[in-house]
């Protein structure tokens, strides 16, 4: 299928459905000599698998990896990673329903519109279960992007109407509590209105923020590359992604110039920074140095019990609720593809980022 490869250099392939035998990717052009091995992968994949609180679906899977190529005496070779993960769990019966419908929120009429024929078992390609390749492959980028004293942190940053007080942020929280907040507080009560929300057989959303630490400034390319534009691009092909921020964002709209820009200034070791942080670390495409700060916003699970009206795949109207194990929130789920994504575009980046600067070059057939 088109559209399954995401990457230049360190480039990812995904493939697979929700209900097939399994699902998995090719990461092609990441650099040799990496330490790698299967428990490295799991724990990013961990962290995505479903079943694992009552505010994830219900289908039960371990989700886990099997490397079959492109690592030796564990350590990446530079060649092709191919990774799979074996579907135990679908209850493919469960959704012969969906075969005669159109969820509303969902991508079957889109798929029959553009394909004139779709696998209906769960979400088949479209299902988040897809995202099992990116985490997979991402995990790598993040690996290498940690060598380099990068490091990416996502986390919920609010659940319908609960927002945390980023004035209690508690990294540690991010992944002791089922919700993924950084604020205790703000989970307990987000909790409460997941609560609520499933009591009526009905979904919410919320907003994922990123911060990335550690990248130099210098990485991005001006015009069709830029950095900005990119990650927009990588968190939007995320599914139910359906807004992306950068820095100040949409607030940048009600501002002056004189309280959007950040001034620079002059550390103590000779080193140019910025005062404050409004762009959000990057300025013309390219990372100006400081922290990297973007959210996406994640619309509510589409699937949902409560009755909807649609139409039949012949146009008829009818009544539907949905059946099938389903997410009542997508948002803590993706917080580590949020992650992981990110972690793929910035290691593409950085890898092209090595043939702009002749300096560089100079300096390494010089040694
Ligand atoms: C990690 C993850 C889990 C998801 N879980 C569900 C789910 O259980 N049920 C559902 O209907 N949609 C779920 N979705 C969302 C659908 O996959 C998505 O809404 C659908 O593909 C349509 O795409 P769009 O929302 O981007 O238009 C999930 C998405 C992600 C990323
Ligand atoms: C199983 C996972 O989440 C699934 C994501 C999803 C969807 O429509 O996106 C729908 C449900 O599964 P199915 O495709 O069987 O309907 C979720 O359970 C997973 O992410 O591992």
């Amino acid at each position: 299928m088109a559209g399954s490869d995401y990457g230049t250099i360190f480039k990812i392939t995904t493939w697979g459905e929700s209900h097939g035998k399994g699902l998995g990717v090719v990461a092609d052009g990441c650099p040799a000599g990496i330490p790698l091995d299967e428990s490295m992968i799991q724990e990013y994949l961990d962290r995505r698998k479903p079943g694992q609180s009552k505010y994830t679906t219900p289908r039960k899977e371990s989700d886990q990896v099997e490397i079959l190529s492109g690592v030796f005496e564990g350590k990446t070779t530079g060649t092709p990673i191919s990774m799979m993960v074996r579907n135990e769990n679908q209850k493919s019966k469960d959704y012969s329903e969906i075969a005669s419908y159109y969820r509303p929120g969902h991508a079957d009429f889109t798929f029959d519109a553009k394909y004139g024929f779709r696998d209906y078992r769960g979400g088949g390609r479209s299902s988040g279960r897809e995202t099992i390749g990116r985490v997979a492959g991402g995990a790598i980028a993040s690996l290498f992007l940690k060598q380099l004293g990068i490091h990416i942190t996502a986390y919920t940053k609010s659940i319908g109407p609960i927002h945390c007080n980023m004035a209690d942020f508690n990294a540690r929280e991010i992944l002791n509590n089922r919700v993924c907040m950084p604020d205790a507080q703000a989970a307990k009560r987000a909790a409460d209105y997941l609560d609520q929300c499933m009591a009526e057989k009905n979904s919410c959303g919320g907003i994922i923020e990123c911060v990335i630490t550690g990248v130099p400034a210098g990485i991005g390319d001006p015009v069709f590359e830029k950095l900005d534009a990119n990650l927009a691009k990588a968190i939007f092909s995320i599914g139910a992604v359906k807004g992306f921020e950068i820095g100040d964002g949409f607030l940048a709209a009600d501002a002056t110039g004189l309280t959007n820009n950040d001034a620079f200034c002059t550390d103590d070791q000779g080193n140019i920074s910025k005062k404050t942080n409004h762009a959000g670390g990057i300025l013309g495409g390219i990372s100006d140095g400081s922290p990297i700060i973007f959210r996406a916003a994640i619309k509510p699970t589409p699937s949902i019990g409560a009755p909807q009206q649609t139409v039949r795949t012949d146009g008829t109207p009818i009544t539907v609720e949905i059946k099938g194990r389903h997410d009542p929130i997508i948002v803590p789920r993706a917080v580590v593809v949020v992650e992981t994504m990110t972690a793929l575009t910035l290691a593409d980046m950085i890898l092209k980022n090595m043939s702009a600067d002749n300096r560089k070059i100079l300096d390494f057939y010089q040694k």
